[in-house]
């Protein structure tokens, strides 16, 4: 694990592109596409800000999400609606690009058509990501895992559906960590003083929280933290 400690957002912004730039790059050149997953939260602004600066063949790009919420695409709750609003004017990307939930339907429901729109992105049921980029929310989760639920512990489905995420809204679709750990490269954006103590107890204390769980077997891990965010470090 690779832990990078910035000065403030901005820092956050241009690290996190200059890594997405170079993770693309290579995964276009060495497999001709680059298959990324999406947060939500904080994560948003900073790749909204910063992916129209890097510098890569868009028209290779998969898109999908670690998380989604189970809302309208039009709620300022919906991930992928907001990267449509916010990221998707700003660069070459197409809309067609991201594999999006299903809209009208159950968490159930959603999670299992996420799961077949992921096979046919990925031609299979290996979801290998190239790249995950991961918020970890005040209370130590990331994606739609929080701490103390069962879905913790959830090997066999990739994509699971959750109803009551204790941060609304209560409707989810999560990838869950066998994807998550497979993936070739996962990257923490974390910022602000709300964050630092839940930063110091994964990364000093190594508490077993949501967030400590994303060891990818093969991949690499690294956190990209500002000076509010590290203040207990
Ligand atoms: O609800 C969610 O929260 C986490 C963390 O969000 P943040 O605003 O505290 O950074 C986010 O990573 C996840 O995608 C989202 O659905």
């Amino acid at each position: 694990m690779t832990t990078i400690k910035v000065s403030d957002e901005q820092e956050i912004i241009s690290r996190l592109s200059s890594y997405v730039q170079k993770i693309s790059n290579d995964a276009i050149h060495n497999r001709g596409k680059f298959y990324i997953g999406l947060s939500g939260g904080s994560v948003v602004k900073y790749l909204c800000e910063g992916l129209p600066t890097v510098d890569t063949d868009w028209s290779k790009w998969v898109l999908a999400f670690c998380d989604e919420r189970v809302v309208p695409e039009d709620s300022d709750d919906s991930t992928f609606g907001t990267y449509k609003r916010q990221l998707i004017p700003k660069t070459q990307l197409k809309e067609s690009q991201f594999v999006v939930i299903k809209q009208g339907v159950s968490a159930e429901e959603a999670a299992k058509d996420y799961t077949d729109k992921l096979k046919a992105a990925f031609n299979g049921d290996d979801f290998k990501f190239d790249l995950l980029l991961l918020g970890m929310g005040p209370d130590g989760h990331t994606c739609s895992l929080f701490p103390g639920h069962p879905l913790l512990t959830e090997t066999t489905l990739k994509v699971a559906p959750i109803t009551d995420s204790p941060k609304p809204p209560p409707s989810r679709v999560t990838l869950t960590y066998p994807v998550v750990n497979s993936a070739r490269n996962c990257i923490f954006a974390c910022s602000g003083a709300g964050k630092a103590e839940m930063v110091k107890r994964i990364l000093k204390d190594k508490e077993d929280l949501p967030a400590s769980q994303v060891k990818p077997v093969s991949g690499s891990l690294y956190w990209i933290v500002d000076n509010a965010a590290a203040a207990h470090l």
